[in-house]
């Protein structure tokens, strides 16, 4: 399968939740998995969390699992039955866990602190906007609204109130439970719903560490103080999520493609990996083609040089989970024929070092550059850097390998060596076994052995002389 250079996440939900799809979506090019601990439960998590790294002994390639908190987002109870409201239809939100829904069109929100903030008038956006409800009243822990858009209502769907944020608590004592279940169960990435500030990061990765785990984190930015905070956030995150979903309720759906381009360049311009999530082929939730102007959202995401696309509904619970991944593929796999992704300078020494080994490469037309890497440190770096030529990582560590899975352009092998050069030597012979290695073929190997050396060789392949 041709390698692509921005990598795919797929959502997990109960249109892919099984082993078969799992590996399907693997061997068509998926990276990374998020499980969003929104919806569904532990027990459900943990088996897909199983399936995906059966997927990955199957594959022979390192998959990213991430697990994305609730955070402070309020979210909906559970709504037994859906409830569909036309426009101008009232419906009354009751603070309780959950309700018939259906006729009743009692939407349960059990969620103390809106009730205090909301008033009459205020707007309530739901469901990455499709839905919109005038408040008409407010008494005690329950309001009287009004459908302003028809609305198919159903559980736990996060809410937003237009202009006010109730202020909840970033991470939840249920987070933190979230936290400890996705380090128990392997995780690679945790990412920070709502994150407001540069503390919530910090105070996430102090939870990590206070439970011992080595998880990246990821900060999804879809709210105003995000946008605010967004070159701290950044700065503190291991990889950075451009939440379109609840970005265009906070904000008007005119100002995402703004905000898309403002956080992508912050984070690249950092060095720092990115993706974008959310209705990227939205309509192949229900249709097995995509509509050009999704077709043209994701080849815009592409030619911005973001490191990955989330598809967050349409493999969750999408008709056509596996379909959405080919079409992904393939608009993907044209955009990096004919666009040259701009480049941004390096800041940082690591950040030059890697631009180095990465024009070395280019200058002397190589077939691959190859790293070996113990600590994981360099090859961020040299995904930084949006290398044409071809680049292969090797790292003995499943989870370095998995962590460094959805990085741009990076083709991660896990390989035990005692040391750099066995590494790379034990690399070479793997890809000359794939045939991505020939005779007289020039490569440039690398490695940041410590601050004060750091290596590049430049070499001809024979094999008769490695
Ligand atoms: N694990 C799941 N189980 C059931 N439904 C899910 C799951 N994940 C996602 N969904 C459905 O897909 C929709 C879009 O997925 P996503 O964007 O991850 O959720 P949300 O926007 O609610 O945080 C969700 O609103 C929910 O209806
Ligand atoms: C990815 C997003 O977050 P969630 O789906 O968890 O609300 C989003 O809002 O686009
Ligand atoms: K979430
Ligand atoms: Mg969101």
């Amino acid at each position: 399968m041709q390698h692509l250079r921005v990598k795919i996440i797929a959502s997990i939900g109960p249109s892919s939740g099984s082993p078969e799809v799992i590996l399907r979506l693997a061997e068509l090019g998926v990276s990374g998995f998020r499980i969003n601990f929104a919806h569904g439960e532990p027990s459900l998590w943990r088996e897909w969390a199983e399936y995906v790294r059966e997927a990955e002994r199957k594959t022979g390639r390192p998959l990213a699992l991430i697990g994305d908190l609730v955070g402070p987002s309020i979210r909906l109870g559970r709504v037994k039955n859906p409830i569909k409201l036309n426009a101008g239809d009232r419906a009354e939100f009751r603070c309780v866990e959950e309700s018939e829904g259906g006729d009743t069109k009692i939407i349960p929100l059990p969620v103390r602190r809106v009730y205090e903030v909301l008033d009459e008038g205020d707007l309530i956006v739901m469901d990455d906007g499709r839905v919109r409800l005038r408040v008409l009243e407010v008494s005690g822990y329950s309001a009287i609204v009004e459908a302003l858009t028809p609305a198919t209502i159903t559980s736990r769907k996060a809410i937003a109130i237009r202009g006010k944020d109730p202020g909840l608590p970033t991470l939840s004592q249920r987070d933190v439970e979230h936290v400890k279940f996705a380090l128990d169960n392997g995780f690679d990435y945790i990412a920070l719903s709502h994150v407001r500030t540069r503390d919530d990061v910090d105070a996430l990765r102090l939870i990590v560490l206070r439970e011992g785990g080595d998880a990246g984190i990821a900060v999804k930015i879809e709210n105003k103080s995000a946008v605010e905070n967004l070159q701290d956030i950044i700065r503190a995150a291991d990889l950075v999520v451009v939440a379109r979903g609840d970005l265009g309720m906070t904000y008007g759906l005119e100002e995402v493609p703004v905000l898309q381009e403002r956080i992508v360049a912050a984070a690249r311009s950092v060095g720092k990996p990115v993706i974008v999530a959310t209705q990227l082929l939205e309509s192949m939730i229900e249709n097995p083609v995509p509509t050009r102007a999704e077709v043209t959202d994701v080849y815009v995401a592409v030619r911005q040089g973001v490191d990955g696309l989330m598809l967050t509904g349409e493999t969750a619970i999408g008709r056509y989970p596996i379909e959405a991944i080919r079409w992904l593929r393939k608009i993907i796999t044209r955009a990096e024929q004919v666009l040259h992704i701009e480049r941004y300078t390096p800041k940082d020494k690591r950040w030059a070092y890697a631009a180095s080994i990465v024009e070395t490469a280019e200058k002397l037309s190589a077939a691959l550059i190859l790293v070996y890497s113990i600590t994981g440190s360099l090859p961020p770096w040299i995904a930084a850097s949006r290398p044409m030529v071809p680049v292969v990582i090797g790292t003995g560590s499943p989870q370095r390998a998995r962590r460094l899975a959805v990085l741009w352009g990076l083709d991660v092998r896990i390989v035990e060596a005692g040391g750099y050069e066995e590494g790379l030597a034990k690399l070479e012979d793997v890809l000359s076994e794939e045939g991505l290695l020939s005779e007289g073929d020039v490569i440039v190997e690398a490695y940041r052995e410590t601050e004060h050396k750091q290596v590049i060789v430049v070499k001809r392949v024979f094999k008769g002389l490695t």
